[in-house]
């Protein structure tokens, strides 16, 4: 088992970031090229980065300058910049290159299995963390934890190697029993608190207390888990009250992704979320009104950008 040397990261943005710190401080900045194409890799090093108020020294790179492969890349851009990041690192990804993802959703580790083979992807679900961007800056407390897994009856070696590798460097990450329904139940903590923070305009706060975002929010969490049970997911109401708690325990001035992007007009992520809730249900014949209402509140607000 070739152990982890060099791991790449692509997508700087509030969790590349911090994966971007985590990896340099354990490997020495030369490991860790973080990767773009020409044009970002120069804005980067004009501009530069901060996490939780201290200068990172990053080993920006411009990706098609690079020729050997990485033993690690982890992609860390939105859904929308996914397939361009991909292109952007094809040639890096050797036969014993690892690939894991920290998008939101249950789509990206397929979509990289297809690019690059299921047998280099480790599935994986960020969780837990409060971070926030504002322009080239940001602060990350608490940094969470990603869980990591293989899908069921596949061989586990390359899980091993990485957690290999995240025991070596003190990184934070859990294994939990089934990562397919990890990534579903991540699913439906997103479908219920990254939508509600963005149509509500709201930090965690609002989603904290008794009123309309915090119901909208559970509303949307139990059609998550009915569509889950529909796809053969056993999600319950458990899975509801076990992410209610991790929100409630946030800080109440943090800010979900999705509403980070409200805040900078971006195109958010609602395919990933109520777009993908409410084709299955309707593939199933399930009705989700609080996924649609939030699908239509966001279509609008889009519109508006
Ligand atoms: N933020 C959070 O707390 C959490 C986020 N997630 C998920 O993680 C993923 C990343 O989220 P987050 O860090 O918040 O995202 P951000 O929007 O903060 O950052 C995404 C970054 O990707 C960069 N990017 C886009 N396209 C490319 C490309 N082709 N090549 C290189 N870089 C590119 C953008 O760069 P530029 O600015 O230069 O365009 C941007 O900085 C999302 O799927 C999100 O849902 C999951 C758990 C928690
Ligand atoms: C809700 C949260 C922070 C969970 O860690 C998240 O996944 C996001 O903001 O996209």
């Amino acid at each position: 088992m070739k152990p982890i040397q060099t791991a790449g990261v692509i997508g700087l943005g509030s969790l590349g970031v911090l994966y971007a710190t985590l990896f340099t401080r354990a490997l020495g900045k030369e490991q860790v090229p973080v990767l773009a194409d020409g044009a970002r890799i120069a804005r980067y090093r004009k501009q530069g980065f901060w996490y939780n108020d201290a200068p990172c020294d990053f080993n920006y790179t411009d990706a098609a300058a690079r020729t050997e492969p990485v033993d690690l890349l982890l992609f860390a851009v939105k859904f929308g910049g996914l397939q361009n990041a991909i292109e952007t690192c094809r040639h890096l990804v050797g036969p014993d290159t690892l690939l894991i993802s920290v998008l939101n959703g249950i789509s990206s580790e397929e979509i990289l299995g297809d690019a690059f083979g299921p047998e280099h992807v480790v599935w994986c679900v960020a969780e837990r963390m409060a971070a926030k961007k504002e322009g080239n800056r940001v602060v990350c407390d608490p940094i969470g934890e990603l869980a990591v897994g293989v899908p069921a009856g596949e061989d586990t070696s390359r899980l091993q190697r990485l957690t290999a590798f995240f025991d070596s460097i003190g990184f934070p990450y859990v294994v939990p029993a089934d990562i397919r329904t990890h990534m579903w139940s991540k699913l439906l903590c997103n479908t219920g608190c990254n939508q509600a923070a963005l149509v509500f305009q709201c930090d965690y706060g609002p989603l904290q207390v008794p009123g309309k975002p915090r119901d909208t929010m559970i509303g949307a969490m139990r059609e998550v888990a009915a569509v889950a049970n529909a796809e053969g997911v056993p999600l319950s109401e458990k899975d509801v009250a076990a992410w209610v708690d991790i929100i409630d325990h946030l800080p109440s001035n943090g800010e979900t992704s999705m509403r980070q992007d409200g805040k900078n007009h971006r195109k958010s992520e609602v395919e990933l979320f109520a777009g993908i809730i409410r084709r299955l249900a309707a593939k199933h014949g399930i009705s989700v009104p609080v996924n649609d209402w939030l699908y239509q509140q966001i279509q609008e607000m889009e519109r508006n950008y």
